[in-house]
């Protein structure tokens, strides 16, 4: 199947409404990430069907779980070439997005492609989660935080909990160890005003892969010394 056909199709299978314009920018992201790819690392993933599924999908498939609102503000917290920010970006222009990513030359790519896409209502952030989040011009000023692939989830909670309001989320895309990881970051997330609202499984069409979507609620402000810095948060993990 072409690769329009095949995104379409796993967005129908999915319950998400992908118009041309917006396939159309799917497939100019596409362009954009493998002939970035030839000159920076970006991704492993360079065979374009399997960019469609193990990215787009993927990541498209949080849209169905998560009720969007007209300029809501979601943070994407170690978002690298843009996923799952991006697709969702894509498939809910309504949303303000700010994409966080530690490493410059990854920003410098995703720039280029809310410019050539055409995206309006994108912020581009090179900074650590854990400056971001002691920053105020971010802390609890998001009303989703969504992130995939960045660090376990005890790790994860402390990057990403301090930026989003009270009574806002979490949305993190796991794999099959995530109720395991949820199990080990209760205290993590009681420590950071969290609370784990579900696990839901995501099963990715055309593939034999399935995910995890990890839903976290902000039920009480972040204590001001989180985010501690960098190496103190992988050393000695909340628990
Ligand atoms: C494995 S990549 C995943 C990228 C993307 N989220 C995805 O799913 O394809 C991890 C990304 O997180 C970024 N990252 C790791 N630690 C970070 C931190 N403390 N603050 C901000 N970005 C971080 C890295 O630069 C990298 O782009």
């Amino acid at each position: 199947m072409e690769n329009r056909a095949l995104l379409r199709d796993c967005c129908e299978q999915m319950g998400v409404s992908l118009g041309e314009k917006e396939t159309e920018q799917f497939m100019t992201y596409l362009s954009l990430l493998l002939e970035w790819n030839e000159k920076m690392n970006l991704t492993a993933i360079t065979e374009p069907r399997e960019v469609v599924l193990k990215h787009f999908a993927d990541c498209l498939s949080l849209v169905p779980c998560v009720e969007w609102r007209d300029g809501m503000r979601v943070i994407d917290v170690g978002t690298g070439a843009g996923f799952p920010g991006i697709p969702v970006k894509i498939a809910c222009p309504e949303i303000e997005l700010t994409l966080l990513d530690s490493l410059q030359k990854r920003i410098g790519f995703l720039q280029e492609v809310g410019s050539q896409l055409g995206l309006e209502g994108v912020h581009y952030v090179h900074s650590r989660a854990e400056d971001g989040g002691q920053n105020p011009q971010y802390r609890e000023g998001f009303d989703l935080c969504v992130s995939r692939a960045v660090a376990n989830l005890s790790v994860l909670a402390e990057y990403c909990l301090p930026f989003i309001k009270v009574g806002g989320r979490l949305a993190a895309l796991k794999g099959p160890d995530a109720a395991a990881e949820a199990e080990q970051a209760k205290g993590a997330l009681k420590k950071l005003g969290g609370r784990l609202v579900e696990i839901k499984d995501v099963a990715i069409p055309h593939t034999d892969l399935s995910h995890k979507l990890v839903f976290i609620e902000k039920i009480a402000p972040t204590p001001k010394k989180y985010p501690r810095n960098a190496g103190k948060i992988k050393k000695e993990p909340l628990s």
